[in-house]
């Protein structure tokens, strides 16, 4: 049986993963967003809200899960943390596998997968690419966002596998550095070698 060429996409906080995706769809290539289906699960009626509001009480109301307060009690508690990725991750796992029934016959599919590396995906992909930009343009984007602040960044940071290495461990570099435009043209270009390997 034949199936599409699996891309992950990867990238540290703020390096420009979203943008980018967003710009393989541009391209043509079907992008299966792991953070947009957990906010979806997370969401108003949300299948995953029961099971956090369980695990952790208070953290959910009638518009599904109160992101930023969950974050405030995981992200710098790794046990508080391993407890919601055992919620959220096994139901991740079944949209993914569900996405790529959908999508069998295309040549080429992106998982956009911000913990890819963290956690493992890197071995289920045929390639990696990973976005990224200098820390300081990293730095600049993360704490322009509102509810951002250094402690956040640097929590996150930590629990995050460094840009350095995995740009090492990529098979592709797109750089978030330039112009959009400059961006753009890369996945395109990244985009077609990838849907035709053999060319
Ligand atoms: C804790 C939650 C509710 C906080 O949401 P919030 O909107 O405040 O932050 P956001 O999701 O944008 O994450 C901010 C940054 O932290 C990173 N991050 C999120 N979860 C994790 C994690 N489990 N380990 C390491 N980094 C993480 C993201 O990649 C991003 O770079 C949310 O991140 C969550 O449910 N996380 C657990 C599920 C998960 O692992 N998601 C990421 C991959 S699908
Ligand atoms: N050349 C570029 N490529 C990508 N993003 C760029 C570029 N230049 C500027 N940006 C801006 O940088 C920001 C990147 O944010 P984006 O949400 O894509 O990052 P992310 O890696 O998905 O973040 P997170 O991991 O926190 O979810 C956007 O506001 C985007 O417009």
């Amino acid at each position: 049986m034949t199936r599409p060429r699996i891309v992950g996409l990867t990238g540290s906080i703020g390096m420009g993963k979203s943008t980018v995706a967003a710009m393989f769809e541009r391209a043509g290539v079907p992008v299966f967003d792991a953070d947009a289906q957990v906010r979806a699960m997370q969401g108003p009626g949300g299948e995953l809200v029961g099971a956090i509001e369980a695990a952790f009480p208070g953290t959910t109301g009638p518009e599904g899960v109160l992101r930023d307060r969950l974050g405030q009690l995981v992200f710098g508690d790794a046990a508080a943390l391993a407890r919601l990725e055992a919620i959220v991750h096994p139901a991740v796992a079944r949209r993914r596998a569900e996405f790529l029934i959908e999508h069998a016959a295309a040549p080429l599919v992106v998982f956009d997968i911000p913990l890819l590396f963290e956690k493992g995906g890197h071995d289920q992909v045929d390639a990696v690419v990973v976005v990224s930009a200098p820390a300081e343009v990293q730095r600049a984007r993360v704490l322009a966002r509102p509810g951002m602040t250094p402690e956040k960044f640097g929590q996150i940071l930590a629990l995050q596998v460094p840009d350095e290495e995995k740009r090492e461990r990529a098979d592709h570099v797109i750089d978030t550095g330039v112009s959009l435009a400059e961006t753009e043209a890369a996945v395109h270009d990244l985009a077609a070698r990838l849907a035709h390997p053999q060319d």
